[in-house]
């Protein structure tokens, strides 16, 4: 991997917000050191002065857009990913799930699947990932490494679960905690000298309590005390299914209300550096709680579909102020790629107006009210991209396109023999984007950079 100076002509597509497609039509993207230097209308621009940089001039079926940031991930269960659809949460945890993650005591095993799976997330344009591994050490180190050796933006964590897991995938309280600081450390040293931009490491370390139930109050507790030390992110489920939600209150009646948001905070788990997943059963001042502190949700539309029986309600969440992205929620869904996220969201958001209709009896605690902003490609194309960067605290960095911005991008090309659907030259470029987020997929996405690096 060589650091590239690369000037970019043609369409450049992002969405600064979430309901604006920006198409820059005939401009020029200059990228060096792995940041932005330069976005122009190209008739303005003499490139004389980047002579000694790579020129890539795009075709009319081709244009830049941001990687995409997958917000949830849980790197193991890729060896599962579209099988064991058919079950509730819990069963498929002790069937399928346990016994699967589980393997990767393994580090051969875990050396071979954390692969092909990054290979695989770069291949379909994620250029950010947000992962759970497993409980064990080694081979979270070793999807860490290869995250960096292939040039992916990683957020990785060591899952912890001190209870309620079976015998085989268990630790105790002091080995989750201890295992999570030496890999807190180990992220930083890999990253010491690696700084290609100039500031931001690839690989960050995330504090990662499975969910409420499978983890003490001690560990919690020092999980958050870890958080507070490192001032480092954190991840975990949230509000998934009604079993989910129960099953906390059962274990832990008496602190707070009993709910997951407050057991977070808590336990000094509910920051600015947090990012829970789904967010299906949150009641509206547990929002305002989140929002308060400054947290994220990741919805997982397919997985949500699956399991939780409910739709995180985005525009509902995002106009009380919570930061929102999406994703994919391997294996418990079955897209390793975020195009069938972003359409999934869109799905789910739009059913939310005839589902609740004639219900006026029906108690719906995932979407209290529905008249917000409908959810459609571009807005959901945002929550793939500056919407998941935003809740990760990294919207400054990636994204979208400004001068100054990483370059994590994805040229694509609708024009290319294998794909999915067919090129008409006399489309608009937004045109051609809406069919790509649409009905394209990886055969569209020519190449991937991250950094300024293609990957
Ligand atoms: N979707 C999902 N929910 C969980 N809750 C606890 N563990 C998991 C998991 O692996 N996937
Ligand atoms: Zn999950």
């Amino acid at each position: 991997m060589t650091i590239q100076k690369c000037v970019f002509y043609g369409t450049i597509i992002d969405t600064p917000d979430p309901l604006t497609l920006r198409v820059r039509k005939h401009h020029v993207c200059v990228v060096n050191k792995g940041r932005i230097e330069i976005i122009e209308p190209s008739a303005s621009r003499n490139l004389d002065e980047h002579q000694d940089y790579v020129f890539i001039k795009l075709s009319e079926s081709q244009f830049i857009c941001p990687g995409f940031v997958d917000l949830h991930c849980h790197a193991p269960q890729y060896r599962q990913v579209g099988s064991a659809t058919e079950v509730s949460l819990l069963e498929w945890l002790t069937k399928f799930t346990f016994p699967n993650e589980a393997r990767c005591s393994d580090p051969s095993y875990a050396q071979d699947l954390y692969t092909k799976l990054v290979s695989r997330l770069l291949r379909n344009g994620t250029t950010t990932a947000q992962y759970f591994a497993t409980i064990h050490l080694e081979a979270t180190k070793i999807l860490a490494e290869i995250c960096q050796e292939k040039g992916q933006r990683a957020y990785i964590g060591k899952v912890c679960a001190d209870q309620n897991s079976p015998d085989f995938y268990i630790e105790t309280t002091d080995e989750g905690v201890r295992n999570t600081e030496e890999f807190i450390n180990y992220v930083h040293h890999m990253q010491k000298g690696r700084d290609i931009a100039g500031t931001n490491a690839l690989i960050h370390p995330v504090i990662t309590p499975r969910f409420i139930p499978t983890c003490s109050i001690n560990m919690l507790s020092q999980l958050g005390q870890l958080a507070k030390k490192y001032d480092v992110h954190i991840q975990s489920h949230i509000a998934e299914t009604a079993d989910q939600v129960a099953f906390v209150h059962y274990l832990y009646p008496s602190i707070g209300d009993g709910r997951d948001v407050a057991i977070f905070r808590e336990t000094g788990l509910l920051t600015n550096k947090a990012v829970f997943a789904h967010g299906v059963y949150l009641a509206d001042n547990e929002v305002d709680e989140m929002v308060a502190s400054g947290s994220g949700v990741a919805s997982c539309p397919i997985a949500n579909f699956l399991f939780s029986k409910g739709i995180t309600a985005i525009e509902h969440l995002r106009r009380r102020g919570l930061n929102v992205g999406l994703g994919t929620d391997i294996g418990g869904a079955y897209s390793s790629s975020m195009l069938p996220v972003v359409r999934a969201a869109v799905f789910a958001n739009r059913t939310m107006d005839f589902v609740s209709f004639d219900r006026s009896n029906a108690t719906l605690p995932f979407f209290p009210e529905h008249k917000d902003a409908v959810v459609d490609f571009k807005f959901a194309f945002y929550l793939a991209t500056l919407g998941g960067a935003r809740a990760l605290n990294i919207d400054s960095q990636i994204g979208s396109f400004e001068v100054g911005k990483q370059f994590d991008a994805l040229l694509i090309d609708c024009n290319k023999e294998s794909q999915a659907f067919d090129y008409w030259n006399e489309d608009e470029m937004d045109i051609i984007f809406e069919k790509w987020v649409n009905a394209g997929d990886d055969r569209n996405i020519t190449g991937v950079w991250v950094q300024g690096v293609k990957v």
